[in-house]
């Protein structure tokens, strides 16, 4: 790290800056004098620039508060500007430049010729070559035809045309794997429901029992279990089955249905009781009602399928998983073994043994090893050679775990103190950029963190307005009207105006406290928030109106939304803090590109250590471009007719920045909550996987830059997290030897552990595991079910 970087949190006395010429010997005079003047003018340079922006320090009297003024560099051929408004500073705080002492990047700008590019080919799309269709699978023409009419799906995925009729004909368990957005919920839904389905369809003489002819309803049986790790997916899968159920002439009596809590059990069990045929749940959940909701036969459950396999193993569902598939054996009235399965009579269609199917988009140890314990001869299904990935730019991994090869990946590195800005850039720019409504997300890396930046960007505006005012609209020159060149730029939305020619108040579609306005950012954007700290049905109803709303949508998060989640036409992922391993970065990134689509993805590395994460590993899973961070300011705060020489957006940048700064000194909830999200973040920082904590490394973190990105102004050693101590940066260093995140206190750690889904590294993990565990080891002594928010 550059020794300027350290300028900000030390003392710096008056003639810091007294220029020192080296003395030049040798060589003709003429190159002395020349090298003398070259390194007099960058001292000069630097000293004023120090002076102007760095050190705007209060006199150090206890007492009193001293108001300063963020001093902009001075330039002769401008007006004079409205300078930002004085703020209060108290001893100790320093108000920092943004554009000083900042670690230069080492890596150049890709040549990135128009962010419209190539794109490969898509490798998840609906295979266009006419080699299948959803008949020539297997599955019914009733079937067959609502997904073509009704769901508009043209053709079936390269995985699905793998898998399903091989799942429709053989009663074998499987393991299926497949990129992320391929189509893996169909993929195992279409051959369950077409199977069940065939037994109402099927005339009583094909019946092999009596009991089957019988008019089938939701008290056949239960004959399949889907489990996922979290509600959200348990939601989003029943969804998919009651569109597929809802057909017409289909097999209306198919009743499907979940239990993932966040609901009171009492009206899970009377659903149970009901009747289910196909049920979807949480393992926690699952196995809670397995133990104490007697009206739950599962004496008939032909399928177990296990969905997102990776992540039920890392959120520690192994021990969960084991006991469910024992309760399922010893219930069970199926023949145990297969031979005895080849001679035994079954409903028509259905297996005649139960089949379990794992799915998981990775093939990592710990997936191997709940397929040891759930499968049984498995068949390994993945998508076929020549369409998995096909003509794009993704290589065959170790893991064969690849990105989409349609969606578009790049990185900037954004020094620590200009995160904020550069977020606030990235994300004017990419909603301003859309012609149509954009849908975006940002991933960061806990909880605390989404809140504080979520109220960052929901904030009034300064005049206590939640909308700018328009500007005014510039007459049309001749030259411009109708110009072909100007039409096709992309247009900011119009502002409403009320009566009285101010901006109208907008109204919220909600009283969601997780969906706000973004003023800052857009006049009609929606902004949402979703963490696994937040309560279900505030979590339900923002990814609602996050996938629903026709207003531009951005969704702040935690990797709570990097599984599984499909989020229709998702356009841009913005990792603002790096993942905590390769595959959450492809399960992040997979939330864009889906089912053949295009989709960007950008994220945010710190100058040093963290660049060698392109490439580790962004050059394995694809061909990231680099973006050039002065062009991410300019396209963000610059605006139509900025003078780009002179650097204006440097100006706005820091304007904005300093009202974030006042807005967090004026208010101490607000003050607590950016000093919570920045000892937060720093502790998920420490949590990397250690085979990447080379690049992710605590100690070569700027606590004090990273501070300024929080909004704090205090030194890093004076930085006390609510909840927990002060941090153990030594005074005055900006950088510690220590760590901030052992430092903050036990108690707020193991709050945190418990937020399972947002820990999704193995520190963190290793805790929910040990929660869990104990958890688990409770609920067999007491028989009570404990939920760590997770299911
Ligand atoms: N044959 C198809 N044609 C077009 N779209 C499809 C097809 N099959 C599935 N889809 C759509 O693709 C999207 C992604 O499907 P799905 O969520 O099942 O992907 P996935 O492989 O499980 O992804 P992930 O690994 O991220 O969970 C969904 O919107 C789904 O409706």
């Amino acid at each position: 790290m550059a020794d300027d970087a350290m300028v900000v949190n030390f003392d710096i006395s008056p003639d810091a800056f007294t220029i020192v010429t080296p003395k030049f010997k040798g060589g003709r005079w003429k190159d002395r004098l020349k090298a003398k003047k070259a390194v007099e003018h960058r001292a000069r340079k630097r000293a004023i620039e120090a002076a102007e922006f760095n050190i705007a320090r209060t006199t150090p009297t206890p007492t009193s508060e001293t108001a300063i003024t963020a001093v902009r560099r001075k330039r002769s051929d401008e007006k004079p500007k409205q300078k930002p408004a004085p703020q209060a500073v108290k001893t100790g705080e320093f108000v920092s430049s943004l554009w000083t002492g900042n670690p230069e990047a080492a890596g150049a700008v890709t040549d990135d010729k128009g962010e419209e590019g190539k794109v490969n080919e898509p490798s998840n799309a609906p295979l266009a070559d006419g080699s299948a269709t959803f008949t020539t699978l297997g599955l019914s023409p009733i079937l067959a035809n609502h997904l073509t009419t009704k769901l508009s799906l043209k053709a079936p995925t390269a995985i699905q045309r793998s898998a399903i009729p091989e799942l429709i004909s053989t009663d074998s368990d499987a393991f299926i794997q497949a990129e992320t957005g391929s189509g893996k919920t169909l993929t195992y839904l279409l051959p369950i429901v077409n199977r069940i389905m065939s037994l109402s369809l099927s005339p009583p003489s094909a019946q092999q029992d009596g009991e089957s002819a019988a008019k089938q309803t939701r008290h056949s049986g239960l004959y399949a279990i889907v489990l996922a790790p979290t509600r959200e997916l348990c939601r989003q899968i029943s969804t998919v089955l009651s569109t597929l159920i809802h057909c017409k002439n289909g097999p209306h009596w198919i009743v499907p249905g979940a239990v993932s809590g966040g609901e009171k059990k009492k009206s899970e069990k009377a659903r149970l009781r009901k009747g289910i045929n196909i049920l979807v749940a949480t393992p926690g959940r699952l196995l809670d009602h397995l133990e104490n909701t007697e009206s739950l036969d599962v004496s008939r459950v032909r399928w177990v399928v296990l969905d997102e396999g990776d992540r039920l193993m890392e959120l520690g569902f192994e021990e969960t998983i084991g006991s469910i598939l024992g309760i399922l054996e010893k219930k069970s009235k199926l023949p145990k073994k297969r031979e005895e399965a080849a001679g035994w009579k079954s409903e028509a269609g259905l297996p005649r043994r139960r089949v379990s199917m794992l799915c998981s988009a990775t093939m990592k140890t710990n997936v191997q090893r709940l397929g040891d314990i759930s499968l049984k001869e498995a068949l390994y299904i993945k998508a076929e050679k020549g369409y998995d990935n096909a003509g794009g730019s993704s290589k065959g991994g170790e893991e064969g775990f690849q990105a989409p090869a349609q969606l578009k990946q790049s990185y900037v590195v954004v020094p620590a103190k200009l995160r904020l800005v550069g977020l606030n850039a990235i994300l004017k720019r990419a909603l301003i950029r859309q012609t149509a409504s954009p849908k975006i997300i940002v991933f960061f890396s806990c909880s605390d963190s989404v809140d504080f930046h979520f109220q960052v960007f929901s904030r009034l505006l300064e005049d206590g307005s939640d909308i700018k005012p328009p500007k005014p609209t510039p007459k049309p020159t001749k030259r411009s009207e109708g110009s072909e060149k100007d039409s096709a730029k992309p247009q900011a939305p119009e502002t409403k105006l009320d009566p009285s020619g101010k901006p109208a108040k907008q109204p919220l579609p909600s009283n969601n406290p997780a969906i706000a306005k973004a003023p800052h950012l857009h006049p009609t954007a929606l902004l949402h928030k979703l963490h696994g700290s937040l309560p279900q049905p505030i979590r339900t109803s923002t990814l609602h109106s996050f996938a629903h709303t026709t207003s531009p949508s951005l969704l702040f998060c935690t990797d709570v939304a990097a599984r599984g989640l499909d989020l229709p036409n998702v356009d841009l992922i913005i990792q603002f803090d790096p993942p905590f391993s390769r595959d959450d970065h492809l399960h992040r990134i997979g939330r864009t590109a889906r089912a053949g689509r295009a989709g960007r993805a950008i994220m945010f590395l710190l100058p040093g250590p963290e660049e060698g994460y392109v490439d580790a590993v962004l050059k394995k899973c694809g061909n990231p471009i680099r973006a050039d961070m002065d062009e991410v300011f300019k396209k963000g705060f610059g605006g139509e007719g900025v003078n780009r020489k002179k650097r204006e957006w440097e100006d706005k940048a820091t304007e904005w920045q300093l009202e974030v700064e006042r807005w967090v000194l004026a208010d101490k909830a607000v003050m607590d909550l950016s000093k919570k999200a920045w000892g937060s973040h720093i502790r998920a920082y420490t949590t990397h996987v250690a085979s990447e904590k080379g690049m992710f490394n605590h100690k070569a973190l700027h606590y004090g830059h990273l501070a300024k990105s929080f909004g704090i102004r205090d030194a890093p050693g004076d930085i006390r997290v609510p909840g927990g101590g002060a941090t153990s940066g030594g005074k005055g260093r900006g950088n510690t030897t220590g760590s901030a995140a052992t430092a903050t206190s036990a108690k707020a750690g193991a709050k945190r552990s418990l937020d399972a889904e947002d820990l999704p590294s193995d520190a963190g993990l290793e805790a929910v595991r040990k929660m869990r565990k104990i958890a688990f080891s409770m609920q067999m002594k007491k028989g009570m079910a404990s939920e760590f928010n997770i299911g």
